[in-house]
């Protein structure tokens, strides 16, 4: 089994590593998560966060490498998700008088909810002497919980971050100058598209305070710990907490008898020739997740879908649904809806409502293709792009 590993002096990492998981909450998980936890080592032994529950062995046995888990004299609870808590009761049981810290009003009420067990509020801003250390929690409500916060401790510089700056990565290497780096800005991306993103405005506003810190090491409770290149990490937290698009379009599909994927490849073909990459993605063969982040930072986006049975196809619906809940976004994008029918164009009209009602510019008419498209019809779609283009340009 790894080990406790000392990341700075009298500072633990005693997480723990969930290799196999695949499905995070309906997320893909293909390079498994990782549950980090941080044990302080100071006049008051502090745990900062815990593990899934899940993990609670394995989490135990690490701190156990360093000290005795009944002499823990207070933990942190940046984040009340379970992923983070769900090892609390047990520390709570072994270590009775420890007190438990987590967010005035939403945190206190979560870990009662969730635990009933009683945490002693913090404010933002609010400081905790450990001893050497002075302590310092910031309050990051709705990122992506409104009980979030983050931990600051002045004499190692290190920010605990809990799930901003995380990343599901699992591997054997603690920091980020240890591992593959554009697997882990892969994964950083895919986390911030999937459970951040809807929160941008709100990070935005964590990351201000972030920048003004002064920084040894980004901790965060997924993935690996940021040393080496924090300020690659916060550059790119800036772009995607405001949104920056890219001049680059994503065309998704269903298809049954190919109608709709000839329309899809002709509209990823039609971008291409205007010098704007795009990428083609069939909804049956990538996960919600994955499409998302090839999307989140796309400027356009084409979704086509025949009709099956008076609907659009569910594949183009679920994706539809999953976009919709995170994207805040839309409105800086141009959007298209397409794709084929038999007797009634509900199927891509259905598409067609769907982005409305997600606030996507639509500078042209739903395109519907009875059957089979002809070459021509093909052709006209490469006027239809070229509006989208002079739309996004206006
Ligand atoms: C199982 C099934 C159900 C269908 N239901 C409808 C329908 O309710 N309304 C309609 O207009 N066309 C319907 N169609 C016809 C398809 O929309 C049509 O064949 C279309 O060209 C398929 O596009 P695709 O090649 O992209 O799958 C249905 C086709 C199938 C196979």
């Amino acid at each position: 089994m790894l080990n406790a590993i000392e990341i700075s002096p009298d500072i633990w990492w005693v997480g723990g590593i969930d290799w196999n998981e695949r499905s995070f909450h309906g997320y893909t998980t293909e390079k498994g998560i990782t549950y980090n936890a941080y044990l302080i080592m100071d006049e008051k032994i502090t745990l900062i966060d815990t593990a899934k529950a899940t993990f609670t062995d394995e989490f135990l046995q690490r701190i156990s490498q360093v000290v005795d888990p009944s002499k823990i004299d207070v933990v942190i609870t940046n984040h009340v998700e379970m992923d983070h808590s769900g090892s609390l009761p047990a520390i709570h049981k072994i270590a009775p008088n420890a007190t438990i810290y987590a967010s005035a009003g939403a945190g206190v009420n979560e870990v009662r909810a969730h635990f009933g067990i009683e945490a002693t509020p913090v404010k933002s801003g609010e400081t905790l002497s450990i001893g050497k250390r002075t302590l310092t929690f910031v309050t990051t409500p709705m990122v992506h919980w409104p009980d979030n916060m983050v931990t600051y401790s002045d004499v190692d510089k290190i920010l605990f971050s809990n799930d901003a700056f995380g990343q599901h990565f699992a591997s054997t290497k603690r920091f980020d100058d240890e591992n593959d780096l554009c697997e882990v800005y892969k994964q950083a991306k895919k986390y911030y598209a999937n459970i951040v993103w809807p929160y941008g405005m709100q990070a935005k506003k964590a990351l201000d305070v972030v920048k003004t810190l002064d920084l040894n090491m980004i901790c965060p409770s997924h993935g690996v710990i940021w040393r080496s290149h924090i300020a690659d990490i916060l550059d790119k937290y800036e772009a995607w907490t405001t949104y920056q698009m890219q001049d680059k379009a994503v065309v998704v599909f269903d298809s049954m008898w190919h109608s709709t994927e000839a329309m899809a490849r002709e509209i990823t073909d039609a971008f291409i020739k205007e010098g704007i990459p795009a990428e083609l993605i069939d909804v049956k063969h990538m996960h919600v997740s994955d499409i998302i982040l090839e999307m989140c930072d796309a400027k356009y986006v084409a979704v086509g879908s025949p009709t099956l049975n008076s609907n659009m196809m569910p594949t183009v619906a679920g994706f539809l649904t999953y976009m919709r809940g995170l994207s805040p976004n839309n409105s800086m994008r141009i959007g298209l809806a397409f794709g084929s029918y038999g007797w009634a164009p509900l199927g891509p009209k259905q598409v067609y409502a769907e982005l409305e009602n997600a606030k996507f510019q639509l500078p042209v008419p739903v395109v519907a293709q009875q059957w089979i498209p002809s070459e021509e019809n093909l052709a006209e779609l490469q006027d239809t792009v070229c509006k989208m283009i002079e739309a996004a340009q206006e």
